[in-house]
Order: structure tokens, then C-alpha cells, then sequence
């Protein structure tokens, strides 16, 4: 993920990513998020640990454990570190206003949103394509659920008015979540209260969590063609 591009919204990713992870102080314990952006993130994070920053992290992930990992950076878990100073993650949709989003396509949602909640801040990296008036305008909900009865947990997903589709790779195989299982993406169309639909999601038995995160976002840096822009929850 490191070295230069020549996409400039790429370019502006990184920059969004530096910032986030210059707020890493010495002696922190920090959550580290998955996906593309957040990538961005731990390969800034490791610059600023050969350069002798020293904190120790929690991946969100397999895969940012082993980025990581790489880069000489201290991993803990729970057992050590049950509170965190700071998370940093990326997101698929952010809501203008209460900075609440949909998380989870990279399908980690539940290690994140783990993370997230035990985080005392947690700031999230986007680009400015990924704001959005109503959570669902553009994404569906991944729901991660027991592979144990999903079908069922699948109707009732159904009832709720989402469009249900479990998650396949590329290659035809079933999406495996770190933790064993299953992805449902769930498509409701625009949200009008993410609050109700994430309470409504954890009421259905075989739901493990949803990708729903409300109030959780202390601030977000957006980047933008026009540069970087700081949304802080009210
Ligand atoms: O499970 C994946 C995570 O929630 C990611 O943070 C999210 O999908 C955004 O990923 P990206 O930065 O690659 O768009």
C-alpha cells in the first residue's frame, strides 16, 4: 500500500490517512481498522514507528494484524487493554450530520465495531464520495450472522424490507468472516432511523451484529478534491 500513485483521490486518501494517524501519541493503545483506506492508515503508522513512536495496536482484522505485523508495530489484545485511547477505521457510507455509517463491506464489521466501543475516540477516513443525506443511499447493510440457521435469519432480515443477499466471493466461495461467519447484505434503501433498524437487526436470533454503527463516530476526516475537511459529532 505504500509509495506514490498517481490517482490523485488516492493521493487524498493518504493524506486524510497521515493526519489520522498523526494523532497517535507515545504510549497509546490504538484500534486499527481494515479496508483500503485504513491500510493508508497503518502504513502511516508505521513510518511514524520507524521513526520512534512507539503505542501498541488492536487490529480490526487478520488482514491489518499481518499489515502490522510487518511493519514492526506491537499488537495486543483485550486481556491487557480492555480500554483505547483512540480507534481509526474507514467506512462505506457516512450520514452528513450525525456522522453515523455503515460499516463492514471488507466484512469486519464485528472485530470494528468491538473496537470502536472501546475506543474513548474513534475517527474515521473516507473520501468524499462516501458521504451520504441517509445511511443506505448507496450501500446495503452488512449483517454478519451464525452460518447455524442463516436462511431463517435471512427471512427475518426479509421482513424487516431488505433486499437479503448472501455474501459470495469473487472466486464462487462462500464469505468466511474472521470470526466463522456469514454475511448478509441487506439493502433497506434510505434509512430514516438507524438507531430503530440496528435495535431491530439484534433482536433477530443468528444476528451476531450489523454494520449499522450509530453515535459511535467522534470525528471524521473527509478527503475531498478540494482537500481534507473535519467533521466533529456534535
Ligand atoms: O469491513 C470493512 C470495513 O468496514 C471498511 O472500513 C470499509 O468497508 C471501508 O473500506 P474502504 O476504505 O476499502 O472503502
Amino acid at each position: 500500500m505504500s509509495g506514490q500513485n498517481s490517482d490523485p483521490m488516492v493521493e487524498l486518501k493518504r493524506r486524510a490517512a497521515e493526519e489520522a494517524a498523526a494523532m497517535v501519541q507515545d504510549g497509546m493503545a490504538v484500534g486499527l481498522g481494515t479496508g483500503s483506506t485504513a491500510a493508508l492508515m497503518i502504513d502511516a503508522l508505521g513510518r511514524r514507528w520507524a521513526d520512534g513512536l512507539r503505542f501498541v495496536g488492536i487490529p480490526t482484522s487478520e488482514r491489518s494484524a499481518e499489515q502490522a505485523r510487518a511493519l514492526g508495530i506491537t499488537l495486543v489484545d483485550f486481556s491487557t487493554h480492555a480500554r483505547l485511547d483512540l480507534a481509526i477505521d474507514g467506512a462505506d457510507e457516512v450520514e452528513r450530520g450525525s456522522l453515523d455509517l455503515i460499516k463492514g463491506l471488507g466484512g469486519a464489521l464485528l472485530r470494528e465495531k468491538i473496537v470502536a466501543a472501546a475506543a474513548r475516540r474513534f475517527v474515521v477516513i473516507v473520501d468524499e464520495g462516501k458521504l451520504v443525506d441517509h445511511l443506505g443511499s448507496r450501500s446495503p447493510v452488512p449483517v454478519e450472522v451464525t452460518p447455524f440457521g442463516w436462511e431463517s435469519t435471512a427471512r427475518q432480515l426479509g421482513e424487516l424490507g431488505a433486499r437479503v443477499a448472501l455474501r459470495i466471493k469473487r472466486d464462487g466461495e462462500l464469505f468466511v468472516t474472521d470470526g466463522g461467519n456469514l454475511i448478509l447484505d441487506c439493502a433497506f434503501g434510505p434509512i430514516e432511523d438507524p438507531r430503530a433498524l440496528e435495535a431491530a437487526i439484534g433482536d433477530i436470533v443468528g444476528v451476531i451484529e450489523s454494520g449499522l454503527f450509530v453515535h459511535r463516530t467522534s470525528e471524521v476526516i473527509v478527503a475531498g478534491r478540494q482537500g481534507l475537511t473535519r467533521l466533529v459529532a456534535a
